[in-house]
């Protein structure tokens, strides 16, 4: 317990007095030592091994539900943050140099190089992982977390035929998002021959010829013995950082959402709802109003659907377990507010839009489309 408080000091402040956003950056200190800016993929088929990768580079099991405990496979989208570290002697070997750690590390451990125990390492990347479900049933949640994703690692079992239907799948949908800076890990090695590994090597690089994938690394790991993790870590690091839009108008897409409270908590102990999501631009504080549409929908006695907004006052900011006072665009976040919890139970409050009170868009309820005699099947009218 001293040890983790210990821990929780060498992270750096955040001070809402000081903060200047325009002079803010993905690579920020006061930023990536609390925050991941970065969200990573994990995309393969059913049991390539995308949790266990981020079990390796994180420490942490993705949050594992009943059902999927049961079947041994990932149902919802799991979330796991990283910092990724090199040491800062350059003379320490690659790719020993190169290290991982949960998201409370402090920012600069030492080395654990045999002969740099002295050098310090430098914190290089602070991530995300967003870890889909690799079961053709579960596709569309797949999809729901490529939209935040900023690079991938695509999972493929060296143990099995390349390629495996949702090796197939999750190759397409990236391709047509687009997705840049895929990473493709040959995961599972330590069950192969050497000269089976290289034959698959030559199946992969054959799959991915014509895709967005034709020219991306693909590193040989077992991430159940940690093989080859570190050189995982420099491809992370590689990874351009995104633009982002520090200076707009905050707004959030909401991919989670609960309410905290145990069943029985009693009126003062009770806490307000919270929501996880992905900042697209601008700046989230603690304290601040904010806005969700649509919020609460309802209907009316003759059947008209309506919308809310909820309006709330924002009471804390998280990233994994790191408090923060402000948030950024990038990795994921979770957001205290003071917002009745029964709105925000069970991912209600999933697709929502959150930020600045009176700057998210207008909501529709009908769409109309105008149909050209010409091209009646293109459009339709609800
Ligand atoms: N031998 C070996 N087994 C591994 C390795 N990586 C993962 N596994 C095993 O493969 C099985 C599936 O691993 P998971 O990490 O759950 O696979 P997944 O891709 O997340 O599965 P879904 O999310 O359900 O699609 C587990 O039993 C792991 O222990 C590895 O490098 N070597």
């Amino acid at each position: 317990m001293l040890k983790k408080m210990a821990q929780k000091e060498i992270i750096m402040e955040q001070d809402l007095r000081k903060l200047d956003v325009t002079k803010l950056h993905p690579l920020s200190p006061e930023v990536i030592s609390r925050q991941p800016t970065i969200n990573i993929g994990l995309i393969g088929h059913v049991a390539h091994g995308k949790t266990t990768v981020v079990r390796a580079i994180s420490g942490i099991q993705t949050t594992r539900f009943k059902c999927e405990l049961e079947r041994n496979i990932t149902v919802k989208l799991g979330y796991a943050n990283a910092k990724i570290y090199k040491c800062e002697d350059e003379s320490c070997p690659w790719p020993l140099c190169y290290k991982s750690y949960g998201s409370a590390k402090e920012d600069n451990p030492p080395c654990d190089v045999p002969g740099f125990k002295n050098c310090k390492m430098k914190l290089l990347r602070h991530i995300s992982f967003v870890d889909c479900p690799g079961h053709e049933i579960l596709m569309t949640r797949m999809l729901s977390g490529a939209t935040i994703m900023d690079g991938a690692f695509l999972l493929i079992a060296a143990n099995e035929s390349c390629p495996q239907p949702q090796t197939l799948e999750h190759l397409s949908a990236v391709d047509i998002l687009k997705l840049q800076n895929l990473i493709i890990l040959q995961n599972k090695v330590d069950t192969i021959q050497q000269d089976q590994a290289r034959n698959q090597y030559k199946a992969i690089r054959e799959f991915l010829k014509g895709t967005v994938a034709e020219g991306a690394p693909v590193v040989p790991i077992s991430a159940q013995l940690n093989y080859n993790i570190d050189a995982v870590c420099e491809y992370i690091a590689r990874i351009p950082i995104p633009k982002r839009d520090f200076v707009s108008p905050p707004r959030m897409v909401v991919i989670r959402s609960f309410d905290v409270n145990k069943p029985g908590c009693g009126i003062d102990d009770m806490k307000g709802g919270v929501v996880g999501g992905s900042i697209i631009k601008g700046v989230l504080k603690v304290n601040q109003m904010v806005e969700l549409r649509p919020g609460i929908l309802d209907k009316t006695a003759d059947g008209k659907t309506i919308c809310r907004p909820i309006y709330s006052r924002i009471v804390s900011l998280f990233a994994e377990q790191n408090k923060l006072q402000f948030a950024v665009p990038g990795g994921l976040i979770g957001v205290g507010t003071s917002m009745d919890p029964s709105l925000s139970r069970s991912d209600m409050l999933v697709g929502q839009v959150l930020g600045d009170v009176g700057t998210l868009p207008e909501v529709y309820i009908e769409l109309k489309g105008l149909r050209k005699k010409s091209q009646k099947s293109m459009w339709r009218i609800w």
